[in-house]
């Protein structure tokens, strides 16, 4: 068994967050556990409240984990504050950590900054140099290069740019793109591309925290950067395909088991 930790908050309606990250592991067949770092009041049509964990417990959960299990891969989803990034890095880099997937999530799909402006720096400066693969959707990635992004060119220039901060991998997700959902990977030297056809739906609540911990559960399992990539595209293809209505708004992806065995995601 393969053991795969997320770093995230918890999301209420569990379209996103922790929750989405845990259904995602155990979909992968991998044994999922968590560091909370922030608790949302949170449903379909929006974000009502956060009350961050102090950095004092994140540390202490993450130390509880390593100190005694051995992890496979790590996601890290939101990370609200200065505070809270920094403690992470600190922590992580004690226990040597490796196969780090960060998702510098930013503003929620309702609008909602999980991420304060002012920490945006701090993400920058002490997560990506940590990460094994960092994804950014359109905007995130624009937040972190400030170049402006509407097409593949774009997407290609910001991840040349990424790519200096720190992080081995970047994968520039498309998900926000007008017609076509393609995914960019860059490893320093080659582009890699994962298309595939935009999926008319209002529900992807979730789908950045789903890619991010598919690709986390591929990297525990062995498999390389750009297999783990493909297959996590797969995954989150069939997941949107499938997605649903609850509530009033912006629905959560699905992640039924049976389907990922018969297209092989898992063993
Ligand atoms: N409507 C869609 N149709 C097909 N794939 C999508 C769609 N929306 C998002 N994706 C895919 O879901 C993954 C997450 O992308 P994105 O929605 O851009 O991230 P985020 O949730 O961080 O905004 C990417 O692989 C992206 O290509
Ligand atoms: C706790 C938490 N983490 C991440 C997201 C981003 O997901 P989305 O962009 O789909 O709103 C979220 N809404 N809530």
């Amino acid at each position: 068994m393969k053991n795969v930790l997320t770093i995230a908050g918890s999301d209420s309606c569990g379209g996103a967050g922790i929750q989405a990250d845990l259904k995602t592991f155990s979909a992968h067949g991998v044994y999922g556990m968590s560091v909370i770092t922030a608790v949302t009041a949170q449903n379909t049509q929006g974000v009502f409240a956060v009350e961050d964990i102090s950095a004092e417990l994140i540390k202490k959960q993450i130390e509880a984990i390593y100190d005694d299990i051995k992890v496979d891969a790590v996601k890290i989803g939101m990370v609200s504050k200065i505070e809270t990034i920094t403690t992470i890095s600190e922590t992580l880099q004690r226990y040597y950590v490796k196969n780090i997937v960060v998702d510098p999530v930013m503003i929620s799909k309702s609008g909602y900054h999980l991420l304060q402006p002012e920490a945006k720096t701090a993400l920058i400066n002490n997560l990506l140099p940590l990460a094994t693969v960092v994804t950014p959707n359109l905007m995130e990635a624009e937040v972190i290069t400030g170049v402006e992004i509407k097409n593949i060119e774009n997407m290609k220039k910001a991840a040349l740019l990424i790519h200096k901060m720190g992080p081995q991998y970047i994968l520039i997700k498309g998900g926000h793109l007008e017609d076509e959902a393609t995914d960019l990977l860059y490893d320093g030297d080659d582009f890699y591309y994962y298309p595939s056809p935009r999926i008319q739906t209002k529900n992807t609540h979730g789908t950045g925290c789903t890619l991010s911990s598919a690709i986390a559960s591929n990297l525990a399992r062995g498999l390389s950067i750009n297999l783990a990539i493909e297959k996590a595209k797969e995954y989150i293809t069939i997941a949107i395909q499938n997605s649903f209505s609850i509530g009033k708004g912006v629905g959560p992806t699905h992640h039924f088991h049976e389907l990922y065995s018969k297209v092989g995601l898992i063993d």
